[in-house]
Order: C-alpha cells, then sequence, then structure tokens
C-alpha cells in the first residue's frame, strides 16, 4: 500500500575531520574526511500530488523555491525516473544554513529518499546516492545514513563503527561560503593519504580551520571560547565549532559558561541516521 504522507528527519552531520590531498582537473577538493550523524535535524513533510507538481510549501529566507537542494532533488529524481506524480513538501528548518553541518544536503537526502517510498520507485541506495552526488558532494553520506571515512569529493564512502558521544556544537553567527573556503590561495591542499584504520588514533585535524579562523574572526572567537573547556574544532567549511563529551551533563555545564552571544547546541553523535531509523521502523 502506498503511505500518503510522511513525514521525516533530515539530520545533521559533523566532519570530525578533514583532510585536503589536493585538488582534481575540475577545480573540486579531493579529501579524507569522517561523517557521523546527529540527533538532531530539520523535518520534512511530503503528501502526494495526482498532478505531477513539486511544490514547497514552506518559505526559506534567502533561498528562492525553484534552487531549494528540496524542490531540485524533486524535480531531478522525477526528470530520470519519468514519474509523473508529484509532491506538496513542508519543511521545518532547524538547521542553521552554511553551517557545515550539512542542513541543505540533508533535506536533499530526505527528498529522495520520502520520494522514492511515496512514488514506488524502489531505486536502489546506490542509484539515489549517484542522483545525490549530482545535487552536492555531501548527499550521498546522508542517503546511505551510515557514519563513514569519505574520499573522492566525499562520494566514496567506507562506513566505519564509531564512539557516540555527546556533542556541543557552536553557531557563530556569520555565513562561510564553501566555495570561498576552497578557493582561498592559502588553503593547505597536499595533506598526505591516511589509511582509515589509522583514524581511531585520532588525528583530527580540519585543514580548513586556518583559513577559516583568518577569514572569520567570529569564527576564531568560538573556537577559543570553547577551547577553554574541551578540544573544539571546525566542522566541514564552518562556521560551526564542535567540543565532545562522555554525557549530556558535561557538555550542558559548560555550554551554560557560553557568552550569550554564542547560540549553540548539544546532541548525541550518531552511527545510523535517524532517517534511517525511521525509515527501517516504517518498513
Ligand atoms: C567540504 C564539505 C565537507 O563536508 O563541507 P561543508 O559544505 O559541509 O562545510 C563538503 O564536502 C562540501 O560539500 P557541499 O556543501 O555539498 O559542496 P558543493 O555544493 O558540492 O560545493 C560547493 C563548492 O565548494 C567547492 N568544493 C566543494 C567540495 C569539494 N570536495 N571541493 C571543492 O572545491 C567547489 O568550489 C564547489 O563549487
Ligand atoms: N533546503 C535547504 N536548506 C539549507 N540551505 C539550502 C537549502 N536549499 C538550498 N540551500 C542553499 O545551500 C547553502 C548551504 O547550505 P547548508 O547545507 O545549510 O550549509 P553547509 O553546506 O555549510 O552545511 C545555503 O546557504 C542555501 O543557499
Amino acid at each position: 500500500m502506498q503511505d500518503a504522507q510522511l513525514i521525516l528527519p533530515a539530520p545533521a552531520k559533523l566532519n570530525l575531520m578533514l583532510h585536503i590531498l589536493g585538488r582534481r582537473a575540475d577545480g573540486y577538493h579531493e579529501l579524507q574526511t569522517l561523517f557521523q550523524f546527529l540527533d538532531h535535524g530539520d523535518e520534512l513533510g511530503f503528501t502526494l500530488r495526482q498532478d505531477g507538481d513539486i511544490r514547497l510549501r514552506t518559505e526559506v529566507p534567502g533561498v528562492p523555491h525553484d534552487s531549494n537542494l528540496i524542490v531540485r532533488a524533486a524535480r531531478k529524481l522525477q526528470v530520470e525516473s519519468g514519474c509523473r506524480l508529484g509532491a506538496d513538501i513542508w519543511l521545518d528548518k532547524r538547521l542553521p544554513m552554511g553551517g557545515g553541518i550539512g542542513g541543505g544536503s540533508s533535506d536533499a537526502a530526505t527528498t529522495l529518499l520520502a520520494l522514492d517510498r511515496l512514488w514506488s520507485l524502489d531505486w536502489s541506495e546506490d542509484r539515489l546516492a549517484a542522483l545525490g552526488l549530482t545535487l552536492g558532494a555531501d548527499v550521498p553520506v546522508f542517503v546511505r545514513g551510515r557514519a563513514a571515512f569519505a574520499e573522492g569529493v566525499g562520494e566514496q564512502l567506507t562506513p566505519v563503527e564509531l564512539p557516540e558521544p555527546w556533542f556541543l556544537v557552536a553557531v557563530p553567527q556569520v555565513f562561510v561560503s564553501t566555495a570561498e573556503i576552497f578557493s582561498d590561495p592559502e588553503l593547505t591542499r597536499n595533506s598526505p593519504p591516511i589509511k582509515v584504520r589509522s583514524l581511531l588514533g585520532g588525528d583530527s585535524r580540519n585543514d580548513c580551520q586556518p583559513v577559516v579562523e583568518k577569514r572569520y574572526p567570529e569564527v576564531r572567537n568560538a573556537l577559543m571560547e570553547l577551547n577553554k573547556f574541551t578540544s573544539a574544532r571546525l566542522t566541514g567549511t564552518g562556521a560551526c565549532v564542535f567540543g565532545s563529551f562522555p554525557n549530556r551533563g558535561d557538555a550542558d555545564k559548560v555550554r551554560r559558561q557560553l557568552p550569550a552571544t554564542l547560540p549553540s547546541f548539544i546532541a548525541q553523535g550518531r552511527n545510523i541516521s535517524m532517517l534511517h531509523r525511521k525509515l527501517q521502523g516504517q518498513a
């Protein structure tokens, strides 16, 4: 039977480390990064339309309807699958945009998995991940839903089992453009490749951090505040910075000591994304 309505989460991710190995001929950068999900994210609702229209019913400030990754993902899946059905989509946007925690990419991945189900397409995960990659480098990991060591531009994924600590994520009030950071001449682009098994040795550097800190004093300041209590680092190209704690109480204690001008949230690291947990529960 076809579901008439689906309500699904779109979790955030953290890059627990990020090394830049080089630059490809097309300008994209070869990375090695470690993705883990958070149990905090956006929420999307989907209902079927028989007339083929795709309508995002929630306005997202600063993002025109047709450029929203949700609409782009839905239209692409519709075209590639030749499906004549459409959807009304609602978004509860809880994640900061441009924060390096992957909200847009996660929204896109949730849309692909939701519409695959609503439209009864039954596409394989491989096919959905490949379509996702055409929307953004981070979309495939959200489609697959398992914490992973990522190589290439982020699409070659090796699933990993990581500890699931609590994270305090600080959200500096500044928008960091990923493209701007990757085009900075001072970016380190020659980190030597590491093996997935050496990861647990704990080399948690983010090669983007020095450039982001230099360009954005707000991010430098957030790192400084968090570093007073724990070892803090940047996720993706920022702006968010995070530290990890063995339990929620410890994270909360530090959160209460951060300046009121620095918003933050607490979430637990997850090796299986909330989206996949929910879809499995509904299967
Ligand atoms: C670097 C990461 C790590 O997770 O950071 P965040 O964006 O989450 O901070 C991502 O791979 C980003 O993925 P995503 O945000 O999907 O990036 P895209 O839209 O594909 O690319 C935005 C721009 O960043 C640059 N870019 C992105 C990824 C990459 N491996 N090399 C690049 O040089 C390109 O200039 C590209 O035009
Ligand atoms: N559904 C969406 N949610 C967030 N951002 C979106 C969405 N669709 C398109 N975008 C665009 O993508 C940009 C980066 O999005 P986001 O995923 O939040 O950041 P990051 O890639 O740094 O984690 C936003 O500034 C916005 O212009």
